[in-house]
């Protein structure tokens, strides 16, 4: 048991669980994400335009084939004005997760926090298997896990500011060897510290579930993990009941993001707001409302306000309202938003 026990640790530094309030469980403050750029069909002249009224469509369409659109990092001034108006709008705490690969800058998020107000969780770990250098890919599983470790308990990119949380950890699919190692590092870097843990998963049904078997024969505690982007992982209900019953938590975390092109898999029609809603009561009803944590993900400049998004405060002016109007009670609003992160990012 780790001296952070019962605590929930912040950029700013541990706080009483209590003190984070309504809570999303993944969302991005500053990162890049040239690592994921698709080059577009038609209209290649926009893949270096400025995000202007003109393209937005386009941009919203086909958010990563423009390359301006995939540098967040850019956004800071733009990003706290958004964290005061969450702040406003009855936030409380943001999970980060942006880690290794995709430009992580926990000073950044520091500066966030105490300029706004609100609690922000810093990432620790590494993100999907075309982000890993040649030199991450040649290390063991314990020289993997000493650099989570450390990224939590003495502090992330060479500062003091420590991760609150393993995650997000990313896998692709098929899931590649240099991931495996890192999921195993994961669990057991999660073992010794008793801490929150979030996965991204591949872009199949079967990874979720796969990627839990491994964490599970790792030895890592399931209902301290979080698998992210369930909206466009697995579609089929009977399926998601199935993964469900494993026992993590279950994170519609695209709140926000209506497609008619998911770029990173055309086979998949990205669901609505009002599918996630309706997947969401789905869980309750079938009994998965303690396991069950919403968020926007935002990681792509034109789903801030300034670029004409959602923005951070979607779910909270937009999606809460339309749940009461399809028949989710407050009390189980205030078990996805409040108390099953506050469950989640306390440290055991
Ligand atoms: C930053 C990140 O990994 N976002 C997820 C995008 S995806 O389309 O759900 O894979």
């Amino acid at each position: 048991m780790s001296s952070l026990s019962g605590k929930v640790q912040t950029v700013l530094g541990p706080i009483h669980p209590d003190q984070l309030g309504y809570t999303l469980t993944h969302e991005h403050l500053s990162m890049t994400f040239n690592c994921c750029f698709c080059p577009p069909p038609a209209q290649k002249a926009l893949v270096d335009a400025p995000i202007v009224m003109e393209n937005l469509f386009w941009v919203k369409q086909n958010p990563y084939s423009n390359k301006e659109n995939l540098l967040l990092n850019q956004e800071a001034e733009a990003v706290k004005e958004e964290l005061l108006l969450f702040k406003a709008a009855g936030g409380g705490s943001i999970v980060e997760n942006t880690t290794n690969g995709i430009s992580r800058d926990v000073k950044m998020l520091k500066k966030f926090s105490s300029d706004t107000g609100v609690n922000i969780i810093g990432g620790a770990g590494f993100y999907v298997d075309a982000t890993h250098s040649s030199a991450t890919r040649l290390l063991r599983v314990e020289q993997l896990t000493e650099i989570i470790v450390n990224e939590v308990l003495q502090g992330a990119d060479g500062t003091d500011i420590k991760c609150g949380i393993i995650g997000e950890i990313g896998c692709s699919w098929p899931l590649t060897e240099s991931e495996k190692k890192i999921l195993q590092a994961t669990a057991e870097a999660q073992i010794q510290l008793g801490c929150p843990v979030n996965i991204h998963p591949g872009r199949n049904s079967d990874a979720p579930s796969q990627i839990i078997q491994i964490l599970q024969e790792a030895g890592s505690d399931i209902s301290k993990t979080v698998m992210s982007h369930l909206d466009r992982t697995i579609f089929d209900e009977s399926k998601l009941l199935e993964f469900a019953k494993l026992g993590s938590y279950l994170e519609y975390d695209l709140f926000g993001t209506e497609m008619l092109n998911y770029q990173f898999n055309q086979e998949v029609d990205m669901p609505s707001d009002n599918d996630r809603i309706k997947m969401v009561r789905m869980l309750i009803n079938e009994g998965y409302e303690d396991r069950i944590v919403i968020s926007h993900d935002i990681h792509t400049k034109n789903r801030l306000l300034k670029y004409g998004g959602h923005g951070y405060s979607h779910i909270l002016n937009n999606i809460v309202p339309k749940m009461l109007v399809r028949g989710i009670s407050q009390q189980s609003i205030d078990k996805i938003l409040l108390e099953n992160p506050k469950k989640w990012l306390t440290f055991k």
